[in-house]
């Protein structure tokens, strides 16, 4: 048959739709609306490459990226992502400060693992299991503080174990347990609590600050998770992290936080990238920074790339009222289907050698083939990820399910949130959400549903006889790769039908 990888596939049949006719139509497709027809597999799933960028100048062994939102990213996600090939950008509902200490947190560990303890002065009593955030151990050090001196530790069940709850943490402390390196590795991790017969350790800066306890149980459940992909490193040779910044003038002194806490990359985080703030604010960081990656967006339309690009972003965020929480096209009337949109704004940016993540809407892997495979480097998740052991937040109970926190970052919850507003300083002005506030199911550890959530993206793009991004983007250039749009009952053809009962289990 020759080589059915790339263009030289000269026989074409007149039988599915090349992208360019389909998205000439005047609707606005997403992904359920549309499918690949299969084309000719001569290789194994597992000879399928999903290396890629996130940016122009920053690659990933795994095309997954976690949304900047406050119920998805923080250090514990950077970590888990970057160690697993992909990437989170850090979101920045929070101080400058806060933010660049996350960064910092992540990129100082070689571990995926970040459990965000609490720390207590010794005459602080514990009111609540609240007090511990989502962290089993808390550290107690001389002053209260992260900076000084630690002088123990403490866990949940310790403190559970108290009748006099009004009583000091010094009374019912532990001594603090050994530490070793920040930066030690797993394996490092591991033969240390072996070696020395411990069951917890902490994980110590050069200057002796404490950032984390981990235990030998912790050790054990990641090490027992599949392998997938290799880390994402910045050039620092650390962990690759991304932080998210506003538009506004306060912003450029954010960056500058984020920058000293060595962020590999930033997202401008806009619904509407195509204006003014936006493209001062990317030529400022480019001017000003000109190593660090931008991603500006987010944007929709190839006029609204060409904007962007011109002012000199990485890469491009694509989707605007396509997320689960997102109640943007309801409220402004303003968006785009999320399959179009990603094909046309990626048939654009791909002249100008500038990567796309797709932004919102991915519910299950074949939304990623759909998205990857239309022109995206990249797929962004918010609520793929957002129920994960890793995602900020604790699990609580819904009508019996485990489920966590998700809420839209332009949710009237998020917009508010304590001192940290984003809209500090609009607090005359008239809010009006673009996003609501939920829970979803808890889904386990991201260092076990993305590994095999990617194989089953691989299983994809063998159907599609598609070794790697670069070449399914050409095989759709090309024509080779058909598509058709899905009627109703097609979708319901395509779904689980006709069952009395039944149980879904992917893995
Ligand atoms: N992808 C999507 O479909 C959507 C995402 N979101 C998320 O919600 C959050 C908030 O998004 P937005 O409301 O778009 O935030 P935004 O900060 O970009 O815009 C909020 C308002 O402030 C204005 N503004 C921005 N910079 C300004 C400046 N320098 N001077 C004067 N006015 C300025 C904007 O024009 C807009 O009216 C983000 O995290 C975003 O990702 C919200 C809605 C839709
Ligand atoms: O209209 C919106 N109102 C919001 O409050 C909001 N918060 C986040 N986002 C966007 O949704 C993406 C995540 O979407 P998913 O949950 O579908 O992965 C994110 O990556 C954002 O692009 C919002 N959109
Ligand atoms: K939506």
């Amino acid at each position: 048959m020759g080589d059915m990888n790339g263009a030289s596939v000269v026989v074409k049949f007149d039988d599915g739709f090349p992208a360019s006719r389909l998205f000439a139509s005047k609707f606005s497709y997403t992904f359920d609306d549309l499918i690949f027809l299969p084309h000719y597999i001569d290789f194994p799933a597992d000879g399928v490459d999903l290396s890629t960028r996130i940016s122009r100048n920053l690659s990933l062994s795994t095309p997954c990226v976690a949304s900047p939102m406050d119920t998805v990213s923080e250090a514990s996600m950077a970590v888990a992502m970057a160690s697993l090939g992909g990437a989170a950008i850090v979101h920045c509902n929070a101080t400058p400060d806060h933010q660049a200490a996350i960064v910092r947190s992540a990129k100082s560990r070689r571990i995926p693992f970040a459990s965000d303890p609490a720390f207590f002065a010794p005459s602080d009593a514990v009111s609540s299991t609240a007090d511990f955030g989502s962290a089993s151990f808390a550290i107690v050090t001389e002053s209260g503080s992260r900076k000084s001196k630690p002088v123990g530790v403490v866990s949940r069940s310790d403190w559970e174990a108290v009748a006099d709850k009004a009583s000091p943490v010094s009374d019912y402390m532990r001594l603090p347990p050994a530490s070793v390196p920040s930066n030690y590795d797993l394996e490092q991790v591991a033969g240390f609590l072996a070696g020395e017969e411990l069951e917890l350790v902490t994980l110590a800066e050069e200057e002796g600050e404490v950032i984390d306890l981990v235990s030998t149980e912790d050790v054990e459940r990641i090490r027992g998770f599949p392998k997938l992909g290799v880390p994402s490193l910045g050039p620092d040779g650390k962990f690759l992290v991304g932080a998210a910044i506003g538009t506004r003038e306060e912003d450029k002194e954010r960056l500058a936080h984020l920058v000293g806490a060595g962020v590999n990359v930033v997202v401008v985080d806009s619904s509407q990238g195509n204006s003014k703030y936006q493209i001062d604010l990317i030529k400022y960081a480019k001017n000003n920074y000109p190593g660090l990656d931008v991603i500006g967006g987010n944007v929709v339309t190839m006029a609204q790339a060409h904007n962007l690009i011109m002012a000199g972003v990485d890469g491009l965020r694509v989707g605007m009222g396509s997320g689960s929480i997102c109640t943007t096209q309801e409220v402004c009337a303003v968006g785009r289907g999320q399959a179009k949109a990603v094909y046309k704004v990626a048939t654009l940016a791909k002249d100008y050698d500038v990567p796309v993540i797709a932004d919102g809407g991915i519910s299950f892997s074949g939304h990623i083939v759909k998205a990857l495979v239309l022109g995206a480097s990249t797929v962004m998740m918010g609520s793929f990820l957002a129920g994960s052991y890793e995602a900020p937040g604790i699990y609580e109970y819904q009508n019996g399910r485990r489920v966590k926190k998700y809420r839209g970052m332009g949710s009237l919850e998020a917009m508010t949130k304590g001192s940290d507003a984003r809209y500090l300083g609009d607090n005359l002005k008239l809010k009006v959400a673009q996003g609501v506030v939920g829970a979803v199911a808890d889904k386990g550890s991201v260092l076990k549903f993305i590994p095999y959530t990617m194989q089953a993206v691989k299983q994809g793009l063998q159907d599609l006889g598609a070794t790697s991004l670069p070449i399914a983007h050409n095989l759709l250039r090309s024509e080779v790769l058909r598509l058709e749009v899905r009627t109703g009952a097609a979708q319901v053809e395509g779904g689980i039908h006709g069952l009395v009962s039944y149980e879904k289990k992917a893995f």
